[in-house]
C-alpha cells in the first residue's frame, strides 16, 4: 500500500513565492522530416524548497519537458514557450553565454542513468574540477580537490584516493551519488530537474538516493522537478503532482489530494494501476487503449479513447481547458470537472 507521510517543513505553497515558471511550452520533434508536437500547452510553477513531481505514461513528454526547461535540446527540436522565468529571469532572453551558465549553476539536471551523464575516459574528479571551473570562481584551482572531497562526504562517499578513477571503477549506486554531487557543486543551485533518478537501482539503494535528495531539498532549500513513473516515488517525495497524458497537462494537484480524490479519468486509472492501490487482492488494473498519436488531429479530449467516464459528446467534440476542481486546489482538463458542462448534462437528463 501507498503511503503518505508527513513533512514536519513548512509547506512550500504556504511560502508564496515561485522560484521556477514555465507557461505555455511547446516542444516539437521532428522525425523523418515530420514535425512531431511532443509538448503541448504545458505550464508549471515550483516555489522555493517545493518537489513538484511529474508523472505520466512512457511517452508523455515528462523528459522533453526538463530538457526544454534547461535549454537542452538543438533542431531540428523546436521550443516555444510565453516564459521559462527562473528566479525572476526569463531564460529565453539570456545570451548563450549567460544561459550556459545557468545550466549547471542555478539549475542542474540529473538522470537515470548515472554512467552515461559521464565521460568514460576522464577520471571522475577531472570532471569535478571542470565543473567547478565554470560554476565555482570563489575558489583557487588549489581549493578544487578540497571541495570536491566536501561534495563528496555530502553525498555519502569517501573521495580520498578516487578522484584518479574513472566512471566504471564505481558502482551504479555510487556513481548515481557522484552525479547528484556534481549537479549540486553550484552555490547558486536553485532547482534540480531530476529526470527517473532512481529507476536504475535496486529497492535499497533507491530509498538511500530518495533520501539523500531529500536532506539536500532540506538543508539547500532545494526546489525539485521529479519525474518518474514510480507513483509511490511521489507519495514519499513529492509535494504537488502534475500529470501528463501525450504531451498535455491534465491534472495539477496536491500529493495528498492526488492520492485521496484524483479529479481526471486518467490519473485515476494510473491510481488503480498501483498494484495494492486502493484494494489489496483486487487483480492489476490494466488500463485498455493505447496512447494517441502525437501528431494526430484530434477535437475533443485526448483521453476520450480510453476514457471510462465520458459525459457526452462535449468529450469528442471539444478540448476541456484546465478547470478548477470545487474545494480543492486541484485543475484537472476534463468536463467532468467544469461546473458548466456538468450543469449542462444534468439539464439534458431531466
Ligand atoms: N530526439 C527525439 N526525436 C524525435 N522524437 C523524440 C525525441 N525524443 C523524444 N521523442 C518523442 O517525444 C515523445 C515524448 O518523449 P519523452 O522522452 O519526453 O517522454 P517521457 O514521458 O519522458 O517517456 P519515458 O518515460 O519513456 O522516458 C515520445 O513520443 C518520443 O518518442
Amino acid at each position: 500500500m501507498t503511503t503518505l507521510e508527513a513533512d514536519d517543513r513548512p509547506a512550500p505553497q504556504d511560502r508564496g513565492e515561485e522560484v521556477l515558471r514555465v507557461t505555455g511550452l511547446r516542444t516539437t520533434y521532428e522525425f523523418r522530416g515530420v514535425p512531431v508536437p511532443a509538448v503541448q500547452e504545458f505550464s508549471l510553477t515550483v516555489r522555493p524548497g517545493e518537489i513538484v513531481g511529474l508523472v505520466g505514461e512512457s511517452g508523455s513528454g515528462k523528459s522533453t519537458v526538463l530538457k526544454s526547461i534547461l535549454g537542452m535540446l538543438r533542431p531540428p527540436a523546436e521550443v516555444e514557450a510565453d516564459e521559462i522565468v527562473l528566479a525572476g529571469r526569463d531564460l529565453r532572453s539570456l545570451s548563450a553565454e549567460e544561459a550556459r551558465r545557468v545550466r549547471g549553476g542555478e539549475m542542474s539536471m540529473i538522470f537515470q542513468d548515472p554512467i552515461n551523464s559521464f565521460n568514460p575516459s576522464w577520471t571522475i574528479g577531472s570532471q569535478f574540477r571542470r565543473m567547478l571551473a565554470l560554476h565555482r570562481p570563489d575558489l583557487r584551482r588549489s581549493e578544487y580537490d578540497d571541495e570536491i572531497l566536501r561534495l563528496l562526504k555530502e553525498v555519502g562517499i569517501d573521495g580520498r584516493g578516487k578522484l584518479g578513477s574513472y566512471p566504471f571503477q564505481f558502482s551504479q549506486g555510487q556513481l548515481q551519488r557522484i552525479m547528484i554531487a556534481v549537479a549540486c557543486a553550484s552555490r547558486d543551485l536553485k532547482v534540480l530537474l531530476a529526470d527517473e533518478p532512481t529507476t536504475s537501482l535496486d529497492v535499497t539503494i533507491e530509498a538511500q538516493v530518495l533520501e539523500l535528495l531529500r536532506k539536500l531539498r532540506a538543508q539547500r532549500d532545494l526546489s525539485m522537478v521529479l519525474v518518474t513513473h514510480d507513483l509511490s516515488v511521489v507519495a514519499e517525495m513529492c509535494d504537488r503532482v502534475v500529470v501528463m497524458y501525450a504531451g498535455r497537462v491534465v491534472e495539477v494537484a496536491d500529493v495528498y489530494d492526488l492520492f485521496e480524490r484524483p479529479q481526471h479519468p486518467y490519473t485515476q486509472q494510473l491510481l488503480k494501476a498501483i498494484p495494492g492501490f486502493p484494494h489489496d487482492g483486487e487483480r492489476l488494473y490494466a488500463m485498455r487503449g493505447a496512447v494517441p498519436r502525437l501528431d494526430a488531429e484530434i477535437q475533443g479530449c485526448w483521453f476520450a479513447d480510453r476514457c471510462d467516464s465520458k459525459i457526452g459528446d462535449i468529450c469528442d467534440t471539444t478540448r476541456p481547458e484546465l478547470y478548477q476542481a470545487p474545494d480543492l486546489g486541484t485543475v484537472a482538463a476534463c468536463h467532468r470537472v467544469d461546473p458548466a458542462a456538468a450543469a449542462a448534462k444534468e439539464r439534458s437528463n431531466s
